[in-house]
């Protein structure tokens, strides 16, 4: 596979505050790449610079292959974007819209506006201004948008803000054909972590400006571990029970309730009735997995498959 995006030491400075700091990204042909980080991270000012909306401080752009100059007119033309929220022209309404951006991209292809309208699932638009739409309906006609020109690279931000969990789905769906089907590469901003787990073939984690890890969804998931999470009257009793009367050792004191029991060999009953026996109060016992959202709450803190 080759690379579609690469970055190099990519910095950008706002009024003496270093927002994006060194950041090397590598995104491969044809994958969906989710990028996350919290708030204020940097990934927004990151697709802008990708996008050549924002000028990078230091280091460099490769987008297929060549150098991102001001004047790379070609490889934008390449691209499909949101960045921030979609703007339209609230005034028209979807198909006029989508009409003036295939003009502005010199793209003409009488079919494109239905199929793109379709893939998106906008229905019953034509006779609404885009001003009445719901900022779900305004993000399925700038996904519309973005892929109208059927790009080589989209580049989206934060795209399923506004849809309801059936949207989500759906536009889910629509991307990994996009991806599966098409040959698209994916950029994919978000702070919904579940999504991204459904969806991404790799993730880049970005805090406070930099990337702390670029990792294969694959590896995330082999590293998913079950757990058995117990809420006890007294979860130091609790631990000494279980070491004590049925030699476990994996397991970990969360808070002076909490633990959580990693060994295979633990039966949710064998641990109940030990504790009961001895009496430690369980308020819950409960199987659980541990999800990307676990996962990046440790690279957050510190952690990562790399640390
Ligand atoms: N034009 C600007 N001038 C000054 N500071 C800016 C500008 N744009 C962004 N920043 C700052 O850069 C930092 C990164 O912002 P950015 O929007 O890239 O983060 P983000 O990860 O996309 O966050 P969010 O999910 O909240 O959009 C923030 O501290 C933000 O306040």
């Amino acid at each position: 596979m080759s690379h579609i995006v690469r970055t190099t030491r990519l910095t950008k400075v706002f009024q003496g505050k270093e927002v994006v700091s060194d950041v090397n990204l590598s995104i491969q042909q044809g994958e969906i790449y989710g990028f996350l980080g919290p708030n204020g991270a940097g990934k927004t000012t990151v697709m802008k610079m990708l996008t050549n909306l924002v000028k990078p401080t230091g280091g460099e752009i490769e987008i297929f292959g060549e150098k991102l100059t001001p004047k790379s007119y070609g490889l934008l033309g390449r691209m499909g974007t949101i960045i921030e929220y979609p703007i339209f022209y609230d005034k028209l309404k979807a198909r006029e819209n989508l009409e003036l951006h295939c003009e502005y991209m010199g793209y003409y292809n009488k079919n494109s506006i239905d199929d793109a309208l379709e893939l998106v699932n906008l229905k019953n638009i034509d006779h609404k201004p885009v001003k009445d739409f719901s900022l779900g309906m305004k993000q399925r006609l700038g996904i519309a948008r973005a892929i109208i020109t059927k790009p080589e690279l989209l580049i989206l931000d934060e795209p399923i803000n506004g849809l309801d969990p059936v949207g989500i789905k759906e536009i889910r769906d629509l991307f990994k054909m996009l991806s599966k089907e098409y040959g698209m590469t994916l950029l994919i901003s978000s702070h919904i972590l579940g999504e991204m787990e459904q969806m991404a073939d790799t993730i880049g984690v970005i805090n406070h400006g930099r990337l702390i890890e670029e990792v294969p969804m694959e590896r995330v998931r082999e590293r998913n571990t079950e757990y058995i999470e117990l809420v006890v009257s007294d979860s130091k009793k609790a631990a000494f029970l279980l070491s004590d009367q049925l030699n476990l050792t994996n397991f970990k004191v969360i808070d002076e309730h909490t633990l959580r029991v990693y060994d295979a060999r633990a039966a949710q009953n064998e641990i109940s009735k030990v504790l009961i026996m001895n009496d430690v109060m369980i308020d819950s016992i409960h199987k659980k997995n541990s999800s990307l959202e676990d996962y990046f709450i440790s690279l957050l803190n510190g952690g990562g498959l790399s640390a």
